[in-house]
């Protein structure tokens, strides 16, 4: 699906109780951008991503996509909007481990393109991040690189217009940290927007922006 609208922040601000995490965030995430959420722990990174991917509310502020400010979603057009235009790439992978790699991909679905096309996309997916052929294995006995490399296929297949990526690379090595960094990549070039939180400097150079969040409420933009 190809994204033509922009995410907003709009003087977005996150405290929890007295305690500010972050405020006056203001930025614009173009479609085939890559922005990295940077910063020390617990500046709020993971907190920011969930905001946006309507996990947790922002306490002011807002976040326009089209016509939807997101904060502002009621409960069944949030989770239409969950369904339709945001993919999770999260640490620890959401998924489901008793069932195939191929049930979870199709989970993440909207809507079934049809079988044969479906089984055909799962293993171009799998095969993508070096998992070919193993549609039938149940989740829980792949390593833990595996499981990252099948929540990857599920985004894939499942191709949305907003993708989070929670420090998808922290568990793996040189070779996966490259291959989900060309994944994002390819889902940038077909219009996504993808956001980032890593600490990883190495993801962070290689994205196309930076939004560096600075404690006790301060945030830069490079
Ligand atoms: N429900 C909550 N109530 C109160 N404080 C919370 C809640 N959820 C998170 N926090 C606090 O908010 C801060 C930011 O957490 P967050 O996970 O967003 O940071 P982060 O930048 O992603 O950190 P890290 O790099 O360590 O993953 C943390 O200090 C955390 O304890």
């Amino acid at each position: 699906m190809t994204s033509t609208v922009p995410i907003i922040l709009d003087d977005l601000s996150k405290r929890y109780g007295t305690r500010v995490l972050w405020q006056g965030l203001s930025a614009t995430l173009n479609p085939g951008e890559i922005a990295a959420v940077t910063g020390p722990s617990g500046s709020g990174k993971s907190t920011l991503l969930n905001a946006i991917g309507l996990l947790e509310n922002a306490s002011a502020g807002r976040i326009l996509v089209g016509d939807h400010d997101l904060t502002r979603l009621r409960f069944g057009q949030a989770r239409r909007f969950r369904r339709d235009t945001l993919g999770y790439l999260f640490q620890n992978f959401a998924l489901v481990g008793s069932a195939t790699a191929s049930t979870n991909i199709r989970l993440g679905l909207v809507r079934s393109p049809g079988r044969e096309l479906l089984t055909r996309s799962i293993g171009a997916a799998l095969e993508r991040v070096g998992l070919a052929g193993r549609e039938r294995t149940p989740v829980f006995q792949l390593s833990g690189g595996e499981q990252q490399r099948v929540a990857l296929a599920r985004l894939i297949v499942k191709n949305p217009r907003i993708i989070l990526a929670d420090e998808p690379t922290a568990s793996l090595d040189a070779g996966n940290e490259k291959l989900v960094l060309d994944v994002l990549r390819e889902r940038t070039a077909e219009g996504a927007i993808v956001l980032i939180a890593t600490h990883s400097a190495a993801l962070a150079a290689a994205a196309d922006r930076t939004l560096t969040l600075a404690p006790p409420a301060g945030i830069s933009r490079g």
